[in-house]
């Protein structure tokens, strides 16, 4: 029997990068939280603890924090491209290139010029991975959350001896949502296609009478993909955020819809793929 390495990857995680622009007085802000992992031959390093072909993850974070001066930030997507092209570019060990980039948006108060305040949970995310085999882009949002006070329904279902949910025409829908398309290509204009996405999304959720949170997840994925040619594949992962309407008649008082527990758990965690039969391969564009 051989004992022989598996698939391994290193890299510095979560470095925190706040990038000002202050050429004029109206100060622009971008705070990014970028993780590297970079992938080829390094084995020596851990059969044998030769780190020879190891550039180290400090090196890593130095470079992010030296090419967001060097180059700019612009679209994450063209950050991460920039970054992971590098290190394939110029490490000599380095066969692929991993960079994962989620930024926190910064509103202007009152269009102040250099006080911001940050913007919800909402956050923008991209990974982005060159290798051999070619280069992949997957954008998207985390912890957006939305919630709907009527237009939800969720009755017809299958029920077992288990079953007690009532069913409903009429109830609170919510969730965090998580989004993440993958691009066929990568000449897109980034910032716009993610204004469009994020935009669909939401106009999606509003208007599309839901049956079901599967309902509504595969509405939001038809519609991007019917709007962006750019978008090959969409992946939702959603907490059914569920507000239960409370009892009140013990109190002998009426409750139309009015008052609801909102229960942090359980959740229901709704996931779906919605894609174009024709997407081209996604290679190794979804591996963690
Ligand atoms: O939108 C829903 N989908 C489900 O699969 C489900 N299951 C459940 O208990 N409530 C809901 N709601």
């Amino acid at each position: 029997m051989a004992i022989v390495l598996g698939p391994n990857q290193y890299g510095k995680a979560e470095t925190r990068l706040v990038r000002v622009y202050r050429d004029t007085p109206r100060h622009q802000i971008r705070d990014l939280n970028v993780s590297t992992a970079l992938r080829g031959d390094f084995e020596a390093a851990h059969t044998t603890g030769d780190q020879a072909a190891v550039l180290p993850t400090d090196s890593q974070k130095n470079t992010v924090f030296s090419l967001a001066k060097e180059r700019g930030v612009g679209a994450i997507e063209a950050f991460g491209l920039d970054l992971a092209r590098h290190f394939v570019a110029e490490t000599p060990a380095v066969s692929g290139a991993r960079v994962e980039i989620d930024e926190y948006t910064w509103d202007r108060i009152h269009g102040h010029d250099h006080s911001f305040v940050r913007r919800g949970q909402e956050t923008r995310t991209t990974v982005v991975t060159v290798d051999k085999a070619g280069i992949w882009v997957v954008s998207g949002l985390k912890d957006l959350i939305v919630a709907k006070t009527t237009g939800s329904e969720f009755h017809g279902f299958y029920k077992d001896r288990y079953t007690t949910l009532p069913e409903t025409t009429d109830r609170v829908l919510a969730t965090s949502l998580i989004a993440r398309w993958r691009y066929a290509r990568t000449d897109v204009d980034w910032n716009n296609s993610y204004v469009g996405i994020r935009a669909l999304l939401l106009a999606t959720f509003s208007d599309v009478h839901s049956l079901a949170l599967q309902h509504t997840l595969y509405a939001m994925g038809e519609i991007v993909l019917q709007k962006h040619s750019e978008v090959a594949e969409i992946r939702f992962s959603a907490p059914n955020k569920h507000h239960f309407l409370v009892d009140l008649s013990p109190f002998g008082v009426d409750n139309p819809g009015e008052v609801f527990h909102a229960a942090d758990r359980p959740y229901g965690l709704i996931e779906a793929t919605v894609l174009r039969d024709d997407a081209p391969n996604p290679g190794t564009a979804w591996l963690p």
